[in-house]
């Protein structure tokens, strides 16, 4: 069994596939206490594997993206062997914090100051922009690396930020800015 925070279907907001239908499965709970945290996650349901799958095939989108809380607390192999078989393109929102199974399409990192990375795979790394030290993170292995303001709150910040650091790309929370989960 594993704790579900909540299973929705929404367009992902964020990063490299924003504006891509997705399933959402929310896990519940995280190994850390961001003070920035957008999300609540602690409540939750033990759903069996197959109920997870039964809820998200009600959607026709193939791409799910697990998240939470912090989702690497929550799967393996056999979840990942799942999601595959069903045919699914299976991307991960996590704080990299925890090691995470094979097989996972899409990683992306969201590190946080004071939490070693204990991934060495991932696809792009998201960093919500505070104004910290961002030398040690564009040179994570990703493809893509961005920045994201903290609750839309701090954009132009970042965009000068990115004017002189080019390095970084712009990624906007548009789901909150049009309003949808
Ligand atoms: C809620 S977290 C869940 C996944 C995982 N625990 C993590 O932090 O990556 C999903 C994404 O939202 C980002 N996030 C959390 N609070 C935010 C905020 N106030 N503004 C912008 N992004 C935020 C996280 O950094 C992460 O990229
Ligand atoms: N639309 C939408 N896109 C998202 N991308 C990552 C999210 C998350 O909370 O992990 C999120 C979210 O909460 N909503
Ligand atoms: S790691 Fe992610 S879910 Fe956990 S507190 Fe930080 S932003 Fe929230
Ligand atoms: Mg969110």
């Amino acid at each position: 069994m594993r704790k579900i925070n909540q299973i929705f279907y929404s367009l992902q907001g964020e990063g490299f596939y924003t504006g891509r239908a997705a399933v959402f499965i929310r896990f519940s709970g995280c190994n850390l206490k961001c003070s920035f945290c957008d999300t609540e996650h602690e409540e939750g349901t033990l759903m069996s594997d197959e109920e997870i799958l039964e809820a998200i095939s009600a959607y026709p989108s193939d791409m799910v993206i697990l998240t939470g809380g912090e989702p690497a607390l929550w799967i393996d192999e056999a979840f990942i062997d799942m999601l595959h078989k069903a045919g699914k393109y299976i991307c991960i929102e996590t704080n990299g914090t925890r090691p995470l199974p094979k097989g996972i399409d899409w990683v992306t990192c969201s590190p946080k100051e004071g939490a070693p990375l204990k991934i060495d795979h991932m696809d792009e790394v998201k960093v919500v922009y505070l104004g910290q030290d961002l030398s040690s993170y564009i040179k994570l292995p990703a493809k893509y690396h961005f920045l994201q303001p903290c609750s839309c709150r701090n954009t132009m910040e970042i965009v000068n930020y990115i004017l002189q650091h080019p390095e970084w790309q712009l990624s906007l929370q548009t789901h909150k800015l049009i309003d949808i989960a």
